[in-house]
């Protein structure tokens, strides 16, 4: 019984016909994935069996980039599991996913995060995957620098390999170590609106704006998926903007 539903290459999946329903992701990409490795889709079939009892109207890809070391695999168990992962750091290999469901108003988003090596060997790898994401949170480490400059060179290799309309969310990460910091708030802000694309620090160890940072991702990808003619457009930096207004007025 094959529940799968193919995934437009521009738009994320949906499925809105019947009130109860699981559309599974298309085996990354058969159609769509081009030269990804065979490891990446045997995964993605099993994932899409086990989660087969979860609900959702949205189903879209993220991926996480940026350099080694930035905290890509760190930010993504914090999301997942509201955990941090201290200790000795392990680099990621190659590439890996989690999912996750997210209610968007009164919608369910499935996120399928694609968690990416930032090793330069790994860079290859990595390339494969782009064209099918629909959203790309790229981190630097606010505390090295060098992290932070080779933000350019990432942009003009998502701008090589991934689709045009691509969400793309610069995010500066380890916000807790400000006494280790090496690049200001406000130059990530600058780089940011230089190239049009939303920005905010995170910190996968306390936890601060993780949840808003996928969120966001979610309710832009739903918004794309979901737009009647007439509707607003959905500002994901208004949305940023304003859920942090509302956090720092009812919490302080
Ligand atoms: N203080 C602090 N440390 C962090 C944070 N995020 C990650 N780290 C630490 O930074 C190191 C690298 O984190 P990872 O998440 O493994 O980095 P990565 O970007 O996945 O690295 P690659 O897999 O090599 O691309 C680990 O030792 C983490 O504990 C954070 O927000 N704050
Ligand atoms: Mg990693």
């Amino acid at each position: 019984m094959s529940k799968k539903k193919g995934l437009s290459k521009r738009e994320c999946a949906t499925a809105r016909s019947t009130k109860a329903h699981t559309v599974s992701l298309e085996p990354s990409g058969k159609a769509t994935n081009g030269g990804a490795g065979n490891g990446g889709h045997d995964r993605l079939d099993r994932s899409a069996l086990n989660n087969s009892n979860e609900f959702y109207d949205v189903a879209c890809k993220v991926m996480l980039v940026g350099d080694s070391g930035v905290g890509k695999t760190c930010l993504l168990v914090r999301f997942k599991d509201g955990a941090f992962l201290s200790g000795s750091f392990i680099s990621t290999v190659g590439i890996d996913f989690r999912n996750k469901v997210v209610a968007v108003d009164d919608a369910k988003v499935k996120l399928q995060i694609w968690d990416t090596a930032g090793q330069e060997r790994f860079r290859s790898v990595t390339h494969a995957y782009y064209r099918d994401a629909h959203a790309l949170l790229l981190l630097y480490d606010i505390t090295n620098r060098p992290s932070f400059e080779n933000i350019r060179a990432w942009l003009t290799e998502i701008h090589e390999y991934a689709q045009q309309n691509v969400v793309i969310m610069l995010l500066g990460n380890k916000g807790d170590m400000t006494a280790e910091r090496a690049v200001k708030k406000d130059e990530g802000e600058r780089l940011a609106k230089e190239y049009g694309i939303p920005f905010m620090e995170t910190s996968a160890k306390t936890g601060l704006n993780v949840e808003l940072a996928f969120t966001a991702i979610a309710k832009e990808l739903k918004h794309r998926v979901e737009k009647q003619p007439n509707d607003a457009k959905f500002r994901i930096q208004d949305y940023i903007n304003s859920e942090k207004k509302k956090k720092s007025t009812c919490c302080g």
